[in-house]
């Protein structure tokens, strides 16, 4: 059998779905083998594709996080883009068969879909019913606006935990979701899917709002900032907070890993900022192959992702994840079985994806983006440590991002 090489990044309870579905894949079949190894966090992983790539010995599908995206389809040469190839092997991926959402994200200037939908999320909030009940909360009415997060964190920590609330994903959470999620633009250029010229909108007064309360509930020890990434994950898991904003995916892990009762929640608002709540983004990731592969490692891969998204994959993947289903046929089928109404809180994500967007709200995309994110959060790490007000920091964010943006422009042309 043909063997194909697929480097992702999914830990604990979703490394595990990721293999289940691997091994149904090589069992389904005999002319191929898929080889699943994990490589680290996404950013990691990124990396270490590309520079395997420049090597001469990149993995054959290679799973990157939706900042990357910009900077992979510009990676000429290096990318297979994933409809051509399904076309070529005589097998062709429909990018209809997708959400709107998840589909336009990865697609082409011309709508042909570059690499292949597959851990599509979106953040929610995730709040511990017990600590809830104990501090006097009503666990069936979580906070709605980041007004009510602050009050209840506050009630939290007075009845004892160590941590009213903390974020996942900062930057995504904070800036990128966020600013879909208001309504506002978090760069210029129709978020940057109209031209390389894109300049970040971050300093503007929405966000210094958002990141001065944020600040305040820093200091008043209502948020706890758990670092970047995931790293909070732990925090929420543990029983340490309360409540934590993170991906729609942490399901599984908060399932397998947290030892108390828990509900999801829509992600809170500004209930001040006219246009809230729009919608929000997906984040996650999606499958990118490399070029200069052989045809028949194409017609297995073709294979691996028909086979991956089809309705019965597409629904068990999504509904033991949280991540949310990137088919059509996926959420129909997961509808259908009525596991909204048996597992409340899993649609979440789902209904707050689901909205005619606009040009704020349809995503990002940014050369560099994985790079500015960690000029943003290293900036959020000083305003929450109170070194720098927020107005100056998002300016910071600004600026240094908009330096990036810069660098990758002419890196391209
Ligand atoms: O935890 P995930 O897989 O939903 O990803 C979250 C962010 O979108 C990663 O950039």
């Amino acid at each position: 059998a043909t063997e194909i090489v697929f480097w992702h990044s999914m830990e604990g309870a979703l490394g595990d779905r990721v293999n289940e579905l691997v091994q149904g894949f090589n069992e389904s079949q005999s002319d191929y083998t898929v080889k699943a190894i994990y490589k680290g966090a996404y950013g990691e992983s990124m990396n270490a594709g590309i520079a395997a790539f420049r090597a001469g010995n990149a993995p054959d599908i290679l799973q990157v996080f939706e900042v990357g995206t910009a900077t992979m389809m510009h990676a000429q040469g290096a990318i297979q883009p994933v409809q051509e190839m399904s076309e070529q092997a005589g097998d062709p991926i429909n990018p209809d068969d997708f959400l709107g959402a998840v589909a336009s994200y990865y697609s082409s200037s011309d709508g042909k879909l570059v690499s292949m939908p597959f851990n599509s999320s979106t953040p929610v909030l995730y709040y511990n019913k017990d600590a809830f009940r104990k501090a006097g909360l009503d666990p069936e009415n979580p906070p709605k606006t980041w007004k009510e997060v602050a009050e209840a964190g506050k009630k939290l920590r007075e009845s004892g935990m160590e941590c009213g609330y903390t974020t996942g994903w900062p930057s995504w959470v904070q800036m990128e979701t966020f600013a879909a999620w208001h309504n506002v633009p978090f760069a210029t250029k129709n978020n940057g899917f109209d031209g390389l010229d894109a300049r970040l909108s971050v300093d503007q007064p929405a966000f210094v709002k958002h990141f001065a309360f944020l600040a305040q509930m820093a200091k008043d020890g209502s948020f706890t900032y758990g670092g970047r990434g995931d790293a909070s994950n732990a925090l929420f898991t543990s029983g340490k907070c309360g409540m934590f904003t993170g991906s729609s995916g942490s399901r599984a892990n908060i399932i397998r890993t947290g030892e108390f009762e828990f509900g999801t929640a829509s992600l809170p608002y500004h209930d001040d900022i006219e246009g809230a709540p729009q919608n929000t983004i997906i984040g996650g990731a999606s499958l990118w192959v490399f070029a200069k592969k052989s045809p028949e490692v194409y017609k297995g891969v073709t294979k691996f992702f028909k086979y991956i998204s089809s309705p019965e994959m597409a629904a068990k993947w999504h509904q033991e994840t949280g991540y949310v289903p990137v088919t059509k046929a996926g959420h129909q089928v997961t509808r259908e079985s009525g596991f909204y109404e048996k597992n409340p809180g899993t649609e979440v994500a789902v209904l707050q994806l689901n909205a005619d967007t606009t040009e704020n709200s349809r995503g990002i995309r940014l050369g560099f983006l994985p790079q500015i994110r960690e000029i943003a959060e290293g900036e959020m790490e000083r305003i929450f440590a109170g070194e720098v007000d927020a107005e100056t920091g998002m300016k910071r964010i600004a600026e240094r991002g908009n330096e990036m943006l810069k660098r990758f422009e002419s890196s391209v042309k």
